[in-house]
């Protein structure tokens, strides 16, 4: 894969972590980037790959643009000006909390911004009350786009400062998004969203002291009833506050995926085809979301290591709901690939360009 003229400098803040190391996974891939500066919380000693040795790819020039000179990248403890001269546009995969901080650094001084956090997918006041802390600075706020990519090109396509949403919130509002338009559910009934993801939702530390021994063969529910992604979904179904969920997360012992089980009390009766081939339309000309026909059921490993989604619905004639399920990979689609998808709408790329991977199975 040859180096085009064109290529961007890329810049990957956070390259030691889950969404960093995807990232970079993808990214080493896409043949219009250039990775020039990698970084992390502070200096590694070796480069790049005594870091994440298992990034073999990023050796071999026959797969890369610059194979030699991104084996020799080293992770360098973050900072501003040295990334800003190193790249035309920075991804940010760092915890909430400093993500939004080193975002507002870079796009102050005139980078490209996709940041993967939560910080800037909220207003001030919702931020304050679901995440428990300051946010950004308004003008920061202010100039985020949210990059739910099927819905809101247009606006990806300029934004200087991209929001990446939530895992949860994509793999929920792309299983919602279309019957809420379209009026579906009954005003006024909450919809109950049961949301289920792999524990590398969870980030790198993290997962390192949930050790085997509590995870395996266990599974559990957590922040109930205070998951920060309900006001980020329901800002979205509904900008105007008038559509509540009730958000359910739970711990699966898997490392990948998300598992969105979605159910909306309808306003009218409707029949499974109906709303089959409703959603077929919407989706229709997309690259990355499939709607299955009635019957079958999405399954994490459809998607595992991939960027796509798979939308499943059924209707429960009995109680008048409507079950609309969504599996994504949650570093993929849930991060780092819809991440790169958004990257290539605000360049004018293919949509598809770096995220050509097939899912993992089994
Ligand atoms: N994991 C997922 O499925 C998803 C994650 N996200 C969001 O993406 C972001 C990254 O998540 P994830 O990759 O899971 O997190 P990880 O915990 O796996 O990685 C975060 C990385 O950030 C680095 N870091 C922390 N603080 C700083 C700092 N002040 N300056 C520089 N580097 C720092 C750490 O580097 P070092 O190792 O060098 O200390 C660490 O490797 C989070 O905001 C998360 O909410 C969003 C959607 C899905
Ligand atoms: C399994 C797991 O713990 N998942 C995380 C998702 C993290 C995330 O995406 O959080 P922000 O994007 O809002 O920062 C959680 O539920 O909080």
């Amino acid at each position: 894969m040859a180096e085009t003229a064109s290529a961007v400098r890329v810049g990957i803040i956070g390259a030691n972590g889950y969404s960093g190391i995807e990232l970079l996974r993808t990214l080493s891939l896409h043949p219009h980037v250039h990775i020039t500066y990698v970084a992390g919380s502070r200096d590694a000693d070796g480069g790049l790959l005594a870091e994440q040795p298992f990034l073999r790819t990023l050796t071999a020039p026959a797969h890369t643009h610059d194979g030699a000179s991104l084996a020799a990248l080293k992770v360098q403890q973050f900072d501003p000006d040295v990334c800003a001269a190193a790249c035309d546009v920075a991804f940010v995969g760092l915890p909430s909390g400093s993500a939004g901080q080193v975002a507002a650094a870079l796009y102050e001084r005139g980078l490209r911004v996709i940041d993967l956090s939560g910080d800037l997918r909220l207003p001030a006041e919702a931020y304050r009350t679901w995440y428990g802390r300051d946010p950004v600075p308004d003008a920061v706020l202010g100039a985020a786009v949210y990059g739910l990519t099927e819905w809101r090109r247009a606006s990806i396509a300029t934004a200087q400062l991209l929001s990446n949403p939530g895992c949860y919130a994509t793999a929920t509002l792309l299983a919602l998004l279309p019957a809420v338009r379209a009026g579906l559910n009954r005003p006024g009934a909450p919809i109950v969203v049961d949301a289920k993801s792999g524990v590398s939702g969870a980030g790198r530390k993290a997962v390192q002291s949930n050790l085997l021994g509590e995870l395996a063969e266990n599974f559990y529910p957590y922040k109930v009833g205070r998951h920060q992604h309900t006001p980020e979904i329901e800002q979205m179904l509904d900008p105007d506050g008038g559509v509540r969920i009730s958000l359910t997360t739970q711990l699966l012992p898997v490392a990948r995926g998300i598992l969105s089980a979605c159910h909306v009390m309808l306003e009218r009766p409707v029949t499974v085809e109906e709303v089959y081939q409703f959603y077929q339309d919407c989706y229709a000309a997309e690259p990355f979301v499939h709607v299955l026909p009635p019957g079958q059921v999405p399954q994490l490993k459809h998607v595992r290591g991939s960027n796509h989604c798979d939308i499943a619905i059924a209707v429960d004639e009995r109680t008048g709901l409507l079950q609309v399920f969504s599996v994504i990979d949650n570093l993929q689609k849930g991060a780092a690939g819809q991440a790169v998808q958004n990257f290539n709408v605000m360049h004018g790329f293919a949509e598809t360009e770096g995220l050509w991977a097939q899912p993992m199975y089994p």
